[in-house]
């Protein structure tokens, strides 16, 4: 990037921030019903434009494909939508009646919204819906490789939002993407939070803003399939689950974990699936390309297992839907145990709970820590202590882990921006939704009186300091026994000083 470019792009940043100030503090006025009927206009806009927006993203990014793009696009504009359409954001938000608290909901302001090259066009979708519902404004950061889609996805959601009522100028985009330009945006003082989703070094760049941020990086999913798993159904979810995009969700399986009694029942119903176990020879070559330098190689990132397979020189069947590699270790010198954003799945043999725990533990802290683990398994006391065990946010039980993660079908917030807790270095470990998205001010009625201090009561006389009080008493000087008794005290303290 040239000098240009980096001040046209902090220049631009600044206008937005400017305009959306005075858009939001409109905004800022409007009803829960004013509120509602945009969100519902931007859902409806969403859907009408899931097809298009998908097409634009895969030909930009290459990541992907076309009809499972839709179904994020879909997700983003319909499943979001439900779980936010109810939700109360404007006014007194709740009456606590037994402790007299009313809850009163308060915008943040304006929201800086940097988005992932995975998903360019539902996050858009996810963040304005998130963010209006709570009457902020937003100004997004694309990835420049997806600058394009996402500046045509926020265009639709600023046109559906003004049509049905909303101030001008409360959605943004960026059009030519910049380090300083992004950088100006997480740190200019009219932005007001950060919700951030992408790479490490762009989520740590906003953590380091200064700024509150919700932000959330890359995930390295491990999945125990258990002894008592129904096999069949957990291969058909897992490869439908990791197949989804070509593996672009941050929640989608990264490496299986299967005990040695059983390993050959999910071989068999993965196989079933589409599976393609890669031979000795054909997992180096795999793995040559699979990271660059220790880092995820982008160029594999949503592929189809047959761009990854020419790619590195293999020759896979036709009706290949996921690679699998045997594997041993986790380190950065296995390229398996990183997370592979791709239809690519590393399977790892233990010989029970303990092994099996063991190394899904080892995997989440291998770049995936605090997001999400996954099970199959109908035995609910090996789930619970899986999930007792696991420093992941989420674990999803008997389904795939993408759709699990982000809510499409467990019952947790249907988002794009998965919480990974203290343990990957976030507030929170929620999937983000509208309700995160304001202050709450608490209006908070005396329920009860302060009592009055008083002062503590005189400590009892030691029996040394009772002895010499009754000595000095008996000698009839003229003195209370409180004199007496701060006669005392002042010479002891004159002794021992
Ligand atoms: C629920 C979910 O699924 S959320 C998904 C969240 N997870 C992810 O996005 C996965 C993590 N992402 C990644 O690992 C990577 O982004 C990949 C592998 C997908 C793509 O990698 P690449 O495009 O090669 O690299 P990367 O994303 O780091 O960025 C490329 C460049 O764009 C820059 N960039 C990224 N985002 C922005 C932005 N918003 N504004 C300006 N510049 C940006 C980076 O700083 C980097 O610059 P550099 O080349 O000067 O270092």
């Amino acid at each position: 990037m040239t000098l240009d470019a980096d001040l046209y792009s902090i220049q631009e940043v600044r206008t937005y921030l400017a305009q959306a100030k005075e858009a939001q503090a409109k905004f800022a006025t409007y009803s829960q019903e004013q509120v509602d009927r945009i969100i519902e206009a931007m859902s409806k806009v969403g859907v009408e434009n899931a097809d298009r927006l998908a097409a634009m993203a895969v030909e930009e990014t290459g990541f992907g494909n076309v009809a499972d793009k839709r179904m994020k696009n879909l997700f983003a504009a319909q499943d979001v939508y439900a779980s936010v359409k109810d939700v109360k954001t404007v006014g007194i938000i709740r009456k606590d009646e037994e402790n007299k608290v009313w809850e009163v909901a308060q915008p943040f302001g304006i929201v800086a919204g940097v988005v992932p090259s995975t998903n360019p066009t539902s996050t858009v979708i996810y963040k304005s819906m998130v963010s209006l519902k709570a009457r902020n404004a937003i100004v997004f950061s694309p990835h420049p490789s997806a600058a394009k889609c996402t500046l045509e996805a926020a265009r639709l959601m600023a046109q559906a939002a003004v049509a049905a009522g909303a101030p001008e100028g409360l959605i943004h985009c960026v059009t030519k993407p910049t380090l300083p330009g992004t950088n100006e945006l997480m740190k200019h003082k009219l932005t007001n939070l950060i919700l951030a989703t992408g790479g490490t070094p762009m989520v740590r760049a906003a953590y380091s803003s200064g700024k509150p941020a919700y932000g959330v990086g890359p995930g390295n999913v491990p999945v125990y399939i258990h002894h008592t798993a129904d096999f069949a159904a957990a291969a058909r979810r897992i490869v439908q689950s990791k197949t989804f995009d070509y593996g672009t969700i941050c929640a989608s399986e990264q490496a299986l974990v299967v005990e040695e009694s059983t390993k050959h029942q999910l071989i068999a119903a993965l196989k079933r699936e589409g599976a393609y176990f890669l031979n000795e020879q054909e997992k180096e070559k795999v793995a040559a390309i699979v990271t660059i330098n220790g880092s995820l190689n982008a160029k594999i990132v949503g592929r189809s297992p047959h761009v990854i397979a020419q790619m590195a020189g293999i020759t896979i069947p036709a009706d290949t839907r996921v690679l699998v590699a045997e594997e041993n270790n986790v380190g950065k010198a296995y390229p398996m145990s990183v997370e592979k954003l791709a239809p690519i799945l590393a399977l790892y043999t233990v010989q029970g709970d303990n092994e099996a725990f063991a190394r899904c533990r080892e995997l989440l802290d291998h770049g995936g820590l605090g997001h999400t683990a996954g099970i199959h398994a109908q035995d609910d006391n090996v789930i619970a202590a899986y999930g007792q065990a696991m420093p992941a946010s989420r674990i999803p039980v008997n389904t795939g882990t993408t759709f699990g993660g982000i809510g499409a079908t467990t019952g947790v917030q249907p988002a794009f921006t998965l919480g990974c807790g203290s343990y990957g270095g976030n507030i929170t470990s929620d999937n983000i939704g509208a309700k995160h998205m304001f202050n709450i001010k608490r209006v908070a009625f005396g329920i009860k009186e302060m009592p009055q201090s008083t002062p503590a009561p005189a400590a009892p006389a030691t029996q040394a300091e009772e002895a010499v009080l009754q000595a000095v008493s008996s000698m009839n000087v003229g003195l209370s026994r409180d004199e007496i008794k701060n006669i005392i005290k002042s010479v002891l303290t004159e002794m021992t000083t």
